[in-house]
């Protein structure tokens, strides 16, 4: 097949092309114009259709004072229940309290084949409000708004090799695309100055924009249904969360199920899931050991437990294809319209609701009763059962307690027996 200007033809002939070369059908090829969107076509190179992600609601996480719903856009059963549950416990304390210490996105400039480091480094230092100049002058509008370049400082890579560092204040943006423009003016300036520049690009690791979030649940909050009391819960919660600390296997399961909640709201409110992860897990590894991102500690009376997160978080409000995606632009009116500060703080919040849940379910129930019951309907699609028929085959597998491919093939087959 030649695929040279595929990216040339206009949608329906890239379509056309599929089922000519038999990668499809035209039944699949129907399924790619029932999902076709004109946004999506301008969004995305090689654009076939929308590929859905179901998106649900996390009712009501109280965060900083106010009670926010949030939509939440994952593929996974059992995320959105789980949230929904976090955050009912923690709603029960005075919800969560997030804020920056300060909020500013990295760009570096890379400098190589230096001759003489320390000259380089003073120039950088003697030139430093040109600098800055030359950044703001490259996105002019950032610095109107009150934001833009506000410092640079230095990172010596190894002798010949230093990044300049330019620190931006992106306002209501997340900045990636402002950095680059900035850095690569920066990078261009100090070109023209005789050094040479590798390239110049934003870093995802943002230790300039660390979000702390923090909660108190009473332990009666957490008692089970099926009889631990909330300080036993609560002792265990701890105990579980400090394992996190000890073992990078199991710190990265424990990131993986916090990611379950950030990732499903940062998708939902247009932000870039990428750079949010890449950033997340760096962070977890930054004392030299991955560990786990949460901790929850019981309070000496024994009457609280006390959660606490730190974590880079570069969300924005407007920019990229936020303003352009009607969904996104729902999303963010079900939240409230909230500004970037504030969507971050709600993010930080699912985060331990998240967390809480989880590590709940694990010291208790553990967590396939609650997982894998909300799963039993995935896995009735999975075996061919009809709509109609996945409310039986669920009740079925939930009785049968055994939640398996196998066993919810059999159990429909029992049941179009039983109807026939
Ligand atoms: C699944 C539950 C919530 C059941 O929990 P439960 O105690 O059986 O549920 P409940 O019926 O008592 O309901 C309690 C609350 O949960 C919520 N809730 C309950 N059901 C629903 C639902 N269908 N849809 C929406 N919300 C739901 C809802 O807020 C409800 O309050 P109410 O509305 O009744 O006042 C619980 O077992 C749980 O929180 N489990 C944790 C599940 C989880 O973390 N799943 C993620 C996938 S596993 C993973 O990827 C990560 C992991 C776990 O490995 C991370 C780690 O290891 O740390
Ligand atoms: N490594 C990474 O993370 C990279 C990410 N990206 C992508 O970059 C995009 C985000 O970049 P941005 O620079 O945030 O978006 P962007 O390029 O759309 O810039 C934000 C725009 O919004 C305008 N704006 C209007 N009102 C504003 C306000 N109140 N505050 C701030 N800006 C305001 C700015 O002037 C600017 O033109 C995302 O799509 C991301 O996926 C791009 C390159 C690399």
């Amino acid at each position: 097949m030649n695929w040279s200007g595929y990216y040339k033809l206009d949608w329906q002939d890239r379509v056309q092309y599929l089922v000519d070369h038999h990668l499809i059908d035209g039944n699949q090829a129907e399924l790619i114009t029932e999902n076709y969107n004109p946004v999506g076509d301008q969004l995305v190179e090689n654009y076939l259709y929308n590929f859905g992600v179901p998106t649900g609601l996390l009712t009501d996480i109280k965060v900083n004072g106010e009670h926010k719903s949030v939509p939440m856009a994952t593929e996974e059963p059992s995320v959105i229940a789980a949230a929904n549950n976090g955050a009912r416990m923690l709603n029960q304390g005075d919800g969560v309290r997030a804020a920056f210490k300060q909020r500013l996105i990295r760009g570096q400039v890379i400098a190589i084949n230096l001759e003489d480091a320390e000259a380089f480094q003073d120039y950088v230092e003697q030139h430093t409000a040109e600098l800055l100049a030359v950044a703001n002058q490259a996105h002019p509008s950032m610095l109107a708004r009150g934001g833009g370049a506000k410092d640079i400082t230095i990172e010596p890579l190894d002798i010949n090799t230093v990044a300049v560092d330019i620190l931006v204040d992106p306002c209501e943006a997340m900045g990636a695309n402002v950095v680059n423009t900035m850095a690569e003016a920066v990078a261009q300036d100090l070109r023209s100055a005789g050094f040479e520049i590798l390239m110049g690009i934003l870093s995802n690791y943002a230790t300039e924009a660390l979000i702390e979030a923090e909660v108190t649940v009473p332990v009666v909050a957490l008692k089970t249904k099926q009889g631990m009391t909330g300080a036993e819960v609560a002792e265990k919660i701890a105990q579980a969360s400090h394992m996190e600390q000890l073992t990078p296997y199991r710190a990265v399961t424990a990131n993986k199920g916090i990611m379950n909640g950030v990732e499903a709201v940062v998708l939902a409110s247009g932000n870039d899931t990428r750079a949010v992860n890449a950033g997340m897990h760096a962070y977890a590894a930054e004392s030299g050991q991955y560990k786990g991102l949460a901790q929850w500690l019981v309070s000496d009376d024994g009457d609280y437990l006390h959660g606490y997160i730190k974590m880079p978080l570069m969300l924005g409000v407007v920019g990229g294809s936020i303003g352009i995606v009607p969904a996104v632009q729902l999303n963010q009116q079900i939240m409230g319209n909230p500004d970037a500060q504030t969507l971050s703080a709600i993010v930080a919040g699912v985060a331990l609701a998240q967390n809480l849940a989880a590590l709940r379910a694990l010291v208790s129930s553990g967590i396939q009763a609650g997982h894998m019951a909300l799963q039993a309907k995935s896995l009735a699609l999975q075996v061919g059962a009809t709509v109609s028929e996945v409310p039986l085959l669920v009740a079925a597998l939930t009785k049968s307690k055994q939640i398996n491919q196998a066993s919810a093939q059999a159990l429909l087959e029992d049941i179009r027996k039983e109807m026939r």
